[in-house]
């Protein structure tokens, strides 16, 4: 069914503003979404009515926010289709997910011989915490290349994959380029080596439905500000039988069961990874960002970014001097480029001079951008609540980008 995208628009309130005596013309989804009033005012709410800590609290606001902030991990649960909520741990966001895993799985679980696979396009939240624990453990990381296009060498990734490869960490989606990774075929050949895989997917759970049973991954991180959810909150999916037996890198209440000087044992899951007082509110307003979603066909989402997408690729390739980086057949979310004789920071403040706001500069991703040869680009980013007129406001003011620089 096709959406409403105009009615959509009306959900977020912050769409609707004047930049520079100009409409807002937001393209910088992949840094972060903008938030739709059922999210601001579940937050509001919450701290309204219902504001308490959680966990054992011997009054009613206790249980009234332990229960939504519990309800909120089902939510969670049900939306990826992890099988337990026990397999749902709260983080702050995709990089302490991936920290978590790879230091809690990692400096057990690796050591000198063994190797951990990520891709050359990863964003540094999935690759600086693997040269951290490699440093410690002796691990070795190696980087899988990236073809001209912006995928994933496949022929390279089979000849490294080897009984030294003890764990892959990949982005479902690249933040830098938009590629789509082939996670499912990367899942299933690390498994058939005996690695462990994490998902990386932050620029991914926006777009379309993550099923994490069916891709069969070991861990699935995400982050709520990209999922139309508050700052601050994230998801670390991990199998239950991983879980348990991986130690904690982070302690102190909550994740206990008992302390002495002696000896401290340590709480069930999800708790054991769950240090001091969480992020409550972040909990429920990432719970209604779901709901909100929840409201339309995950299908019908997809295929309308897809489309708007594609225009702006089409666009894209027909303006002279444009430069696509990451041109793969398999893309979501974003675009990013280059204008051939400029810095990318000059076209991002002259964009939003005209109203448009994108995100210019290496995107967190330095040694992809080093395989281009650039030292960063220009990223437009797109959402549920973009159009093709947005794209269309876009390019209009790209080309007076141009007559201003050229
Ligand atoms: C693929 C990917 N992985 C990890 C992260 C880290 O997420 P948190 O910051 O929520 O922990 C990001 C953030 N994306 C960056 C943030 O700004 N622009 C981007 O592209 C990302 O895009």
């Amino acid at each position: 069914m096709t959406l409403d995208i105009q009615k959509i628009r009306q959900d977020f309130p912050i769409l609707h503003q004047q930049v520079n005596d100009k409409p807002l013309v937001y393209l910088d989804n992949g840094a972060t979404t903008q938030k739709p009033e059922m999210v601001i005012n579940a937050i509001a709410d919450y701290y309204r009515h219902d504001n308490s800590n959680v966990h054992r609290g011997a009054h009613t606001l206790s249980d009234r926010a332990t229960g939504q902030f519990e309800q909120a991990r089902e939510t969670v649960r049900e939306f990826i289709n992890a099988s337990l909520t026990e397999e749902i741990i709260w983080t702050k966001g995709t990089t302490e997910g991936v920290n978590l895993v790879a230091f809690s799985w990692g400096l057990e679980n690796l050591s000198a011989g063994d190797r951990v696979l990520v891709s050359h396009m990863e964003h540094h939240a999935n690759i600086v915490p693997w040269q951290m624990v490699c440093q410690r453990t002796g691990a070795e990381l190696v980087p899988v290349p990236v073809t001209e296009l912006g995928d994933v060498d496949m022929t390279a990734f089979d000849a490294l994959l080897d009984e030294r490869v003890k764990f892959v960490s990949m982005a479902h989606v690249s933040n830098a380029l938009g590629t789509v990774n082939p996670i499912e075929e990367v899942i299933r050949k690390a498994h058939s080596v005996g690695a462990r895989v994490l998902i990386d997917g932050a620029q991914a759970v926006a777009h379309w439905a993550v099923d994490v049973q069916a891709l069969d991954c070991d861990f699935y991180v995400f982050s709520g500000h990209k999922l139309y959810g508050p700052t601050g909150i994230g998801v670390l999916y991990g199998r239950q039988s991983l879980l348990q037996g991986m130690t904690p890198f982070m302690g102190g209440g909550e994740m206990i069961e008992t302390v002495a000087f002696e000896k401290t044992t340590y709480n069930r899951l999800p708790y054991k990874f769950e240090p001091g007082t969480p992020n409550i509110a972040g909990v429920i307003g990432l719970a209604a960002a779901i709901r909100y979603l929840s409201q339309f066909e995950r299908a019908d989402i997809q295929a309308h970014e897809e489309s708007v997408l594609a225009y702006a690729v089409e666009r894209a390739k027909a303006v002279e001097g444009l430069r696509l980086i990451g041109q793969s057949d398999h893309r979501a979310g974003v675009i990013s480029f280059v204008l051939e004789g400029t810095h990318p920071n000059d076209v991002g403040t002259l964009l939003d001079q005209q109203g448009v706001a994108v995100r210019t500069g290496n995107h967190c991703a330095m040694p992809i951008m080093d395989r281009y040869g650039v030292p960063g680009t220009v990223r437009a980013s797109f959402a549920l609540y973009n159009t093709k007129e947005d794209v269309d406001a876009l390019f209009t003011a790209l080309e007076k980008v141009k007559m201003f620089l050229y």
